[in-house]
């Protein structure tokens, strides 16, 4: 059982949850502004969410900025992540653009983490991740529900598709409604941690379900999003990231 994974300096899995601080730019001047604020607040990963741009660059152009970024935030890993409309993204994109894009990523070199949302053909999946792999990047596969928290068996399902994809860290981000749902989630989150090898991320989106973004410690939640102020928190729930590492100096 590893359960961790080691990206330049940073190993998920172990210790405290490793902080996500996301980049919600709507331009590229806007992205590398928030990058470099984002920087200086230390976390121990940076997504940038692509879909946030309000146009979509070509595949060559947004390799470009990319590419700055990456020399920007060093040696803090990037995650690159598209998220679809149908997962609560910003930005329309039809299924064959979507795994063009993957693909286009999956093959860079600047690219050290992708999330891959589960929700496609599984053998167009496999074989994002199989590049992936060819450089050493990382794999993160993704799912997100903004209405509900599914029943244990669909999300017992959903972390064997992201097996079968081959993909390194496992992340389902959901939205509770009730106190119970949150319960719920950490519990899940905490037996799958003991059953699969590789790191687990989840969260319970909302006010209600903030309490999942600080128990990594105790679930084995191995990443948590927060965020660099309100206007560019990129999901509901999303603690500033001072306050969050104040908690951790706190509880760990
Ligand atoms: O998947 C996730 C998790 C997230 O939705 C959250 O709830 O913090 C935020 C997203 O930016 C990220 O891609």
């Amino acid at each position: 059982m590893t359960n961790s994974i080691k990206i330049k300096q940073i190993s998920i899995g172990t210790d405290l949850p490793k902080i996500a601080v996301p980049i919600t730019g709507t331009d590229a001047e806007t992205v590398l502004l928030q990058a470099n604020q984002i920087k200086c607040l230390n976390p121990d990963l940076i997504e940038w969410r692509i879909d946030c741009l309000t146009t979509m660059p070509s595949l060559s152009d947004l390799l470009q900025i990319l590419n700055e970024l990456t020399t920007l935030v060093d040696p803090i890993p990037i995650i690159c992540t598209f998220r679809t409309m149908q997962e609560g993204g910003q930005q329309p994109l039809s299924e064959t653009q979507y795994l063009e894009l993957l693909n286009g990523l999956a093959a860079d070199d600047n690219v050290a983490i992708l999330d891959v949302e589960i929700n496609h053909n599984i053998v167009a999946l496999q074989q994002v991740v199989h590049k992936l792999h060819a450089h050493q990047a990382i794999a993160l596969s993704s799912f997100h529900s903004f209405e509900t928290t599914p029943e244990q068996v669909f999300m017992q399902n959903t972390l064997k598709r992201m097996q079968r994809i081959d993909a390194d860290i496992f992340k389902l981000a959901v939205m509770p409604n009730t106190k119970m749902d949150v319960i719920k989630l950490m519990e899940f989150t905490q037996i799958a941690s003991i059953r699969y090898p590789n790191p687990i991320v989840t969260m319970s989106m909302g006010k209600l379900g903030q309490l999942s973004r600080i128990a990594g410690i105790v679930t084995n939640s191995a990443i948590t999003f927060a965020s660099m102020d309100k206007q560019s928190a990129s999901a509901p729930g999303q603690m500033h990231i001072e306050q969050l590492k104040n908690i951790f100096k706190v509880i760990k």
